[in-house]
């Protein structure tokens, strides 16, 4: 470690980059020799987005601080809808916009909207209001080729606004492998990337899409990672969940 940034997260080096072949494979051992679930990685995951959003964005008291959730199809949105509801219960004013009809969805995005509705939060459009602070869970590293249809939208919603963007995972619209920004592509105050630094974001990206850089700890054993073919070798997360990388 070689210090704090300004919000006090850890900054790191020395964390290997990864492809998305390589995260499939973490993914298909975490499941399948582990036993440690998507849903797990997705809790972990999200609130790891919210920590980050309240501390970087939203700090103090968090009533009347109004976040915009978009929320994809796949585990990009589901792990910003898990943020969505930590937010939520430290008080902010939370509107969920997915990118698609809600009713829609499947799976475990599917339960973490469900989970959002209980608590009276409702899919809808993008609000009139300004928001403080926009999450983006549109697309993730299964990003496939230029943004379509409502993704391509609220990107461009996303874009035009005052407010800060934090993208988790990736900033959608990025290719996650190579650093291509397609057309459009979240320009991200900040990203919270999981397990490990996907091999595109090395750099911030081209036109530093991601802004500041952070890792979170999905709870990846990092025996996990000897297992992979080329092997890798990470360091465990020693001096927090969440470490500054950029
Ligand atoms: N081990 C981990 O790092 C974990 C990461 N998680 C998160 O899950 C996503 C990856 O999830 P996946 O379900 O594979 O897909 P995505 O969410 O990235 O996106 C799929 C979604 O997006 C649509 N889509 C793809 N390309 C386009 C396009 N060009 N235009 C419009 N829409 C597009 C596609 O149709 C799907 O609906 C990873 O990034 C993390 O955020 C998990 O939390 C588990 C562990
Ligand atoms: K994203």
């Amino acid at each position: 470690m070689t210090g704090t940034d300004e919000f006090g997260f850890p900054i790191a080096r020395g964390f290997p980059t990864i492809d998305t072949p390589g995260m499939a494979q973490v993914d298909l051992l975490m499941v399948q020799f582990y036993g440690i679930s998507l849903p797990q990685m997705m809790e972990n995951a999200g609130c790891a987005l919210a920590l980050v959003a309240r501390r970087r964005y939203l700090p103090g008291d968090l009533a009347d601080r109004h976040v915009v959730v978009l929320a994809g199809f796949g585990g990009n949105g589901g792990g910003a809808m898990v943020a969505a509801r930590r937010l939520a219960g430290w008080g902010a004013q939370v509107s969920l916009v997915p990118s698609g009809s809600a009713d829609a969805l499947k799976g475990m995005p599917a339960d973490q909207c469900a989970i959002l509705k209980a608590m009276g939060i409702l899919p809808g459009e993008v609000p009139r209001m300004p928001p403080d602070l926009i999450l983006d869970g549109l697309i993730g590293y299964s990003l496939r080729g230029a943004p379509e249809g409502r993704a391509d939208a609220l990107i461009d919603w996303a874009n035009r606004q005052d407010a800060p963007v934090l993208a988790l995972d990736v900033p959608s619209g990025f290719d996650a492998i190579n650093g291509t920004p397609h057309n459009p592509f979240i320009r991200a105050d900040a990203t919270l990337t999981l397990a490990l630094p996907k091999s595109g974001l090395q750099d911030g990206g081209a036109a530093n899409a991601t802004g500041a850089l952070y890792l979170a700890d999905i709870s990846v054993p990092p025996a996990l990672y000897r297992r992979l073919a080329p092997p890798l070798d990470v360091p465990p997360f020693l001096d927090g969940d969440i470490m500054r990388l950029l």
